[in-house]
Parts: structure tokens; sequence; C-alpha cells
């Protein structure tokens, strides 16, 4: 950070067939934007471009030559701009899943990183990607997520954290077939997702976060006679979890288990819940606030954040993505940015 514990952070523009490039555009263009942060957006010149056009926004950036010149900006009221050239126009065909475009954003994300291994960048927002597409460009992995865990070394728990204001789930699986969810399924990793959410929330501000741990079937496994997973993994692991003083409850099951997290009186309101697959968690949330919501990149020792949503192809080059998620993880990752100079690793 600079003298005015300002944090550097970077801002990619995703997938350039999808809505990413009109979201920054958008993001840039809101009012006071550069006030707690100070901003690099990098990216492709002439996808900058492309997406103020759609988004009918001009944004006057400072044109920079490297992540490490940001800090040394005295002034930051423009947003810098570090041009890559990493795709051409006539290789972009939108809407579509392409591996030029995963290859792009992948050489961008780890030039970001690179950054903050550097120590030049304190936190990375990205637009939304297109995992399908990362994979044809060269993603070995499941996600992004165990590529940048990889790429920054990571050697604890990592995973998604979904949020929406004042509540965040993480999960104990999450880019694998569903039929391999309850292979997954440990009491280590519950402990795991329950101890990193927990630490993430004390680390970004929420002094005592109450945790909650979901059921995997249905009606909480109705004492064995619909699943053992509760009885045989997530009871010893909150169990376990109780007893080293973490303050979580359940298993709950996982239909209502939202509910005491919205609805809840403020005193016993849960702020953390641990899901037991993607979908568990993301459903909820998307229904909550589709247009709110957050994933955090949980474990890394640099603070990665992007909109919940992604790519959207049916609706890109329209104009009319909404900018709200987007705005939220900017705010998380300038938050955390300037809060966490070593953000939790592993659990
Ligand atoms: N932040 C990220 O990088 C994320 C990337 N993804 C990736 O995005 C790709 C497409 O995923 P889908 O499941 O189809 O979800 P999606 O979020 O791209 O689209 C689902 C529906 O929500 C709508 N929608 C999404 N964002 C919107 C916005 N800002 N404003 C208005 N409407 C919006 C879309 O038009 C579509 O009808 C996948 O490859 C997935 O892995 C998914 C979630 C987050
Ligand atoms: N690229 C981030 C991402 O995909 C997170 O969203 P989700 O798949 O975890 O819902």
């Amino acid at each position: 950070m600079n003298e005015k514990n300002v944090p550097v952070v970077a801002l990619t523009l995703g997938d350039a067939a999808g809505i990413g490039p009109e979201l920054i555009a958008r993001l840039l263009s809101q009012p006071g934007i550069t006030k707690d942060a100070n901003i690099v957006l990098v990216g492709d010149p002439w996808l900058w471009q492309d997406g103020q056009a759609i988004a009918k926004q001009s944004v006057a950036t400072q044109a920079v030559n490297s992540l490490a010149e940001v800090r040394t900006r005295t002034e930051y009221k423009l947003p810098a701009f570090l041009a890559v050239d990493t795709i051409r126009a006539d290789q972009v065909q939108r809407s579509q899943a392409q591996a030029a475009c995963g290859a792009s954003v992948l050489q961008v994300l780890n030039l970001c990183m690179d950054g903050a291994k550097r120590g030049e960048v304190d936190a990375i927002c990205f637009a939304p990607l297109n995992k399908f597409a990362m994979k044809q460009g060269g993603l070995k992995h499941e996600d992004e997520l165990h590529h940048f865990a990889e790429y920054l070394g990571v050697t604890g728990y990592f995973c998604e954290f979904n949020t929406l204001g004042d509540l965040w789930t993480s999960r104990v699986s999450s880019h694998i077939p569903l039929k391999d969810a309850a292979a997954m399924l440990s009491r280590e990793r519950i402990v795991d997702a329950a101890r990193l959410i927990y630490r993430s929330l004390q680390a970004s501000g929420t002094a005592e976060p109450r945790v909650a741990v979901a059921a995997f079937n249905p009606h909480g496994g109705d004492g064995g006679s619909c699943g053992r997973e509760e009885i045989d993994i997530i009871e010893p692991a909150v169990k376990e979890l109780r007893a080293s003083g973490f303050p979580v409850d359940g298993p709950f099951p996982a239909d209502t288990i939202f509910l005491k997290a919205r609805d809840g009186h403020k005193d016993s309101r849960y702020q953390a819940i641990v899901t037991m697959y993607h979908d568990q968690g993301q459903i909820a949330i998307k229904l909550m606030g589709f247009s709110k919501g957050v994933t955090v990149q949980g474990g890394l020792p640099v603070p990665i954040t992007t909109p919940a949503h992604g790519t959207a192809f049916d609706i890109a080059g329209q104009g009319i993505a909404d900018v709200n998620a987007t705005l939220n993880a900017f705010r998380i990752a300038c938050r955390m940015g300037g809060r966490l100079s070593a953000p939790p690793q592993g659990a």
C-alpha cells in the first residue's frame, strides 16, 4: 500500500466474448470509484475500447508501463491502464467459448498474480471468465481457483466463498460432477472449510462470525435412514470444531439452513455457512440476491474477487448487464487488499 494506505487493486476485463469488458467500463464510470483504491486495469486496448463502446461510457485512464509503476503514482484519481497484447479482435466471436479467449484470460491473470507475488498488487478483481474457454485455452485444472492456488504456491485448504452482504459461504467441494460430491466429503475438508471461512471473515472485519454447517442428504439424513454422511462425517467434524473453540453449529438440513442466516435475530444469525457442494450454496445465494453476489477466492495469499455471475453470453454486447455484483466484488477487493498484508493461508 502507499502512504495513504490505499491498496493497489488490479482489474481485468475477463473473457473477451462475454460481458466482462462492458462491466468494467460501467464500473470505472461510477462516481468516486478511485477513492478507495489505486486501480490498475490490465487489458488489451482494443477490448477496453470495445467494452466502453458497448457500455456507452468513456473512461479516462493513465497509461503505465508496468505494475510496479502503479504504486509509485502520487495521484490516482484516474485508473492506471497497463496495456497488454493477449488477443486480437479478429480472434473473438462474441458469445462463444473460444480457446483464444480462455488463453488470454489466463495470461492476464498470471500477469496480475506475478505482480502480487512481487508485492506490486494488493488485490485482484476479475471480470467474468469462462471455464470452458479456459480449459480449451490451456487451463489444466477443474477451475481457475485450483490454478491460482498452484500458481501462488498455496499448500493449505482453499475454496470459493460466495458472499452476499455479510453472509458468506464456503464449500467442501466445488467444480466437480455432482455424482462425485459425496466422495469429496471428509471430516478434514469440512473442518478446513469452516476454519478458513471463520478466519477469513475475521480478517475482513467480522469480529466473531457464527458458522453453520449444512447437511448433505435430504432432511439431514433423517437419522441415517436417508444417508449416513451426517452421522459418519459431518457431525464428527462439527464436534471437532467446537472442541477446538470454533463457534460452529450443525449439521442443519440444507433446505432451511439459509433461513437461519437470513431471518435469524441479529444476535443469533449466522454469518457463514459451510456448504457441501457448489449448488447447495449457490442456488440460495443467487435467489437471495443475484445482482449482488460476489465470489471470493478463499485461502490465497492475495485477495482475489469476482462477481458471482458468469460471462452471460446470452446478453453480451447488448449493454444491459447489471454492474452491481462487479461493484461489490471490487469493493471487497479494496477492503481485503487494504486490510490484509498476508490474508489467511489455508485453514
Ligand atoms: N465471475 C466469474 O468468472 C464466473 C464465471 N462463471 C462462468 O461463466 C460461464 C457461464 O456460466 P452460467 O452458468 O451460464 O452463468 P451466467 O451467470 O453467465 O448466466 C446465467 C444467467 O444469468 C444472466 N446474467 C448473468 N450475469 C448477469 C448480469 N450481470 N446482468 C444481467 N444478467 C446476468 C445471464 O444472462 C444468464 O441468463 C461458465 O463458464 C462459468 O464457469 C460463472 C460464475 C462466475
Ligand atoms: N470464476 C469464478 C467462478 O466461477 C465462481 O463462481 P462459481 O462457479 O463458484 O459459482
